[in-house]
């Protein structure tokens, strides 16, 4: 199995060396060309603007969408959620616009909103798991297919539809592995 990892930008070394971690192989994606022999493809924390306007500038976009749309599983993690959504802040604009979410950039405020948190997610971990939240944004709202896996204070920070995955916070900015290998179980 091989997963790719955006690296356009942001945390994508991280989310490397949690596969390498878990004992999944790794591979960088920074043009079409590397879409190719990937089993998934995860989407790290960043800055979503930045993100999305490369992936248009590399001609990017449409691509990964519609290999996402076409069933390659997928996992947005802060930023990456961001792009994953169809909806930003209640405009009808999105980056890859391929899950059914409406999210809200920056839900907490801006740097002084980041803090962490330790849950029991019961789908992912049986233990509570450290959750990282930077400049996060929360899902404000789901589609009839989307299962919600985490709520905190009544915000959705992780959710589920089909082939895609999507977190507010960063797993792998954490020495916890459950969201890697709950996504390495939607691929198999
Ligand atoms: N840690 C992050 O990925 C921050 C996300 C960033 N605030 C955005 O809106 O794109």
């Amino acid at each position: 199995m091989v997963i790719g990892v955006l690296a356009l930008q942001g945390a994508f070394r991280e989310h490397m060396k949690c596969l390498e971690n878990i004992g999944v192989q790794g591979k960088l994606i920074k043009s079409n060309e590397d879409l190719e022999g990937i089993d998934g493809i995860i989407f790290p924390g960043g800055e979503s603007t930045a993100m999305g306007r490369i992936l248009v500038d590399f001609n990017m976009k449409e691509t990964i969408s519609n290999k996402i749309k076409r069933g390659l599983p997928a996992w947005g993690t802060c930023a990456g959620m961001i792009l994953l959504a169809k909806k930003i802040n209640r405009t009808n604009k999105g980056h890859l616009e391929v899950m059914d979410i409406d999210v809200k950039r920056n839900a907490y405020g801006r740097q002084l909103g980041s803090f962490s948190t330790k849950e029991i997610i019961p789908l992912v971990s049986k233990d509570p798991i450290e959750l990282v939240f930077i400049r996060a944004p929360y899902i404000t709202k789901v589609g009839k297919n989307v299962e919600i896996l985490c709520e905190i204070d009544g915000n959705i920070v992780a959710a589920k539809e089909e082939n895609m995955l999507a977190t507010s916070f960063h797993p792998e900015l954490t020495e916890y592995e459950d969201f890697h290998r709950y996504f390495i179980e939607m691929i198999k």
